[in-house]
C-alpha cells in the first residue's frame, strides 16, 4: 500500500518536461536543481525547491540522484510468442528486413495458449517497468484472423495502458489481399473493438498498399478510434503523407523522408500549441531508433524533423523481428549519439513527445486519466530515479543500468 502522501525530496536534478512550448529555452526551464516532489495517491500534488517542500505521511530522500518523467513508451508489439533468433543472425550476415517475418511471429503466437500468452505478456511489461517505463502502448498484429486479434487485444487490454488494433500488419499467407482488407475493415474491427483505443496500419511494399491503408484507417476512424501509422520504414513511400492526410496522431518509423513529408508534417503542427496544449494537434513523428540498428537501416532524421518544427517521439518498437528491447534508454542514449539530440531533447521525446503521440500529454480527458510523461500538479505520479548526478549520463555512460527506482501511478514499482 502507497502511503497517502509522500515526499521525494533531495532530488540533485529534476526534468520536469513541464513545456510551455517547443522552443530550446524551454528545455532549460523544465531543468530544477535541489528539487522536490510531492505524491497525493497517484497524483503529483507539489513540484518545487526541496528547502521548502511541504510535509507528507513519508519521506523518501533521493540523495541527490536525477528525476525524469517514467518513460512513455508509445509503440511496442508485446503480444506474440516464438523466437526470430535465426532471422536476426540472417540479418546480421547481410539479408534484408522484409515484412514477411511477421509471419513466422504469427503461427507461434496462434499456437499459443492463452495462459502461456498472458505470461509471456506479464513479463515483457515487468521487464520494461523495470527500465523505467511507466505509460506502455501495445498492438495487436500477431493474430491476424477474427479470433486470434480479438484475444491478442483482449490480452492486451489486461496489461498495458493503451491497445492498439493492427489486423493490418501483415496479409496472412494464402490470403487475398483485397478479402483481407475487407475482413480488417469489418468482421475483425468489430471484434476487437471493445478493448482497443487506437488503429494503426503498416503502409509498405510487403505489406498493405496505400489505397488498402487508406481504407482500414478510414474504418477505423469511423468507428471512433485513434489513428498511427508504420510508415517510410523501409523506403520512400505514402505513409507519412497519408497519417497527415487522416490526421493521424503518430506516424512511426519515418526513415525515408523526402522534403514534402517533412514539410507535411511540419505544418500539421502548425496550430499548435494553444492554450493548456490543446490547440490543433498534428502528427507526432515517432523515431524508433533500437529497430533503426536492428535492421541496419538509415537512422530516421530526428534531428532534421525538430528543426523543422516537428514534434518527435521515441519509442522501443519492442517485437521479436526488428527491435527485441524494451529499453527506452537504450533508445535515449542512441538518439543522443547517433540522432544528433541533445539529452534533454532526447528525454523529452521519450517522455512528454511519447504521451503527445497518445494523446495523453494534459489530463483527465474524455477517459478521466491523468495527464503522463511531465512532473507536474495533477500529473500522474509516474516518476524514474537515475543513480547519477544529471540526465546527460544517459548519453555520457551509454548502456550502464542506471535506473535506481521508479514509482508509477504513486506506486514503487522498482
Ligand atoms: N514494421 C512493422 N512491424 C514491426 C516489425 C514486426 C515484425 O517483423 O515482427 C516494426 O514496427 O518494426
Ligand atoms: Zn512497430
Amino acid at each position: 500500500m502507497s502511503p497517502a502522501t509522500l515526499l521525494i525530496d533531495n532530488i540533485g536534478e529534476l526534468s520536469t518536461q513541464d513545456w510551455q512550448d517547443g522552443s530550446a529555452d524551454a528545455a532549460a526551464a523544465s531543468v530544477l536543481r535541489d528539487a522536490a516532489v510531492v505524491f497525493d495517491g497517484e497524483r503529483i500534488a507539489w513540484v518545487g525547491p526541496s528547502s521548502s517542500a511541504p510535509a507528507a505521511d513519508e519521506r523518501y530522500d533521493a540523495e541527490g540522484r536525477t528525476a525524469l518523467p517514467g518513460w512513455v513508451d508509445s509503440h511496442s508489439h508485446l503480444v506474440f510468442a516464438g523466437d526470430r533468433t535465426a532471422e536476426f543472425e540472417a540479418r546480421m550476415a547481410g539479408q534484408a528486413y522484409a515484412a514477411g517475418g511477421i509471419g513466422v511471429t504469427t503461427a507461434a503466437t496462434r499456437a499459443a495458449s492463452d495462459g502461456d500468452l498472458r505470461r509471456l505478456l506479464a513479463a515483457r511489461v515487468a521487464e520494461a517497468a523495470a527500465w523505467g517505463t511507466t505509460y506502455l502502448e501495445t498492438k495487436t498484429g500477431y493474430g491476424l484472423d477474427v479470433e486470434n486479434e480479438r484475444r491478442s487485444a483482449a490480452l492486451a487490454a489486461e496489461a498495458v495502458d493503451e491497445v492498439t488494433y493492427l489486423g493490418a500488419h501483415l496479409v496472412p499467407a494464402g490470403a487475398d489481399p483485397e478479402a483481407y482488407t475487407e475482413l480488417v475493415c469489418g468482421e475483425m474491427l468489430d471484434a476487437v473493438r471493445p478493448y482497443v483505443r487506437w488503429a494503426d496500419v503498416f503502409c509498405e511494399r510487403g505489406a498493405f498498399t496505400e489505397e488498402q491503408s487508406r481504407r482500414v484507417l478510414l474504418a477505423c476512424r469511423e468507428a471512433g478510434l485513434g489513428l498511427r501509422v508504420h510508415g517510410n520504414q523501409l523506403g520512400p513511400g505514402a505513409g507519412v503523407q497519408l497519417a497527415v492526410e487522416v490526421g493521424a496522431a503518430s506516424v512511426d518509423h519515418v526513415n525515408f523522408l523526402d522534403d514534402a513529408d517533412v514539410e507535411a508534417l511540419a505544418g500539421s503542427w502548425g496550430k499548435w500549441p494553444g492554450p493548456q496544449f490543446v490547440g490543433r494537434m498534428g502528427t507526432v513523428a515517432t523515431v524508433l531508433p533500437a529497430c533503426d540498428l536492428s535492421t541496419r537501416a538509415p537512422l530516421a532524421p530526428a534531428r532534421r524533423l525538430l528543426d523543422a518544427g516537428v514534434q518527435i517521439a521515441i519509442a522501443s518498437n519492442c517485437n521479436p523481428g526488428t527491435s527485441y528491447t524494451s529499453s527506452v534508454a537504450f533508445c535515449v542514449t542512441t538518439a543522443v549519439l547517433q540522432m544528433g539530440l541533445s539529452v534533454q531533447e532526447a528525454v523529452r521525446a521519450a517522455t512528454f513527445g511519447g504521451a503527445l503521440a497518445l494523446r495523453r500529454h494534459v489530463g483527465l480527458d474524455e477517459d478521466g486519466q491523468r495527464a503522463v510523461g511531465s512532473i507536474a500538479v495533477g500529473h500522474r505520479a509516474d516518476i524514474q530515479l537515475l543513480d547519477a548526478p544529471s540526465a546527460t549520463h544517459l548519453a555520457y555512460r551509454p548502456g550502464m543500468p542506471l535506473t535506481f527506482a521508479v514509482w508509477r501511478a504513486g506506486e514503487r514499482v522498482r
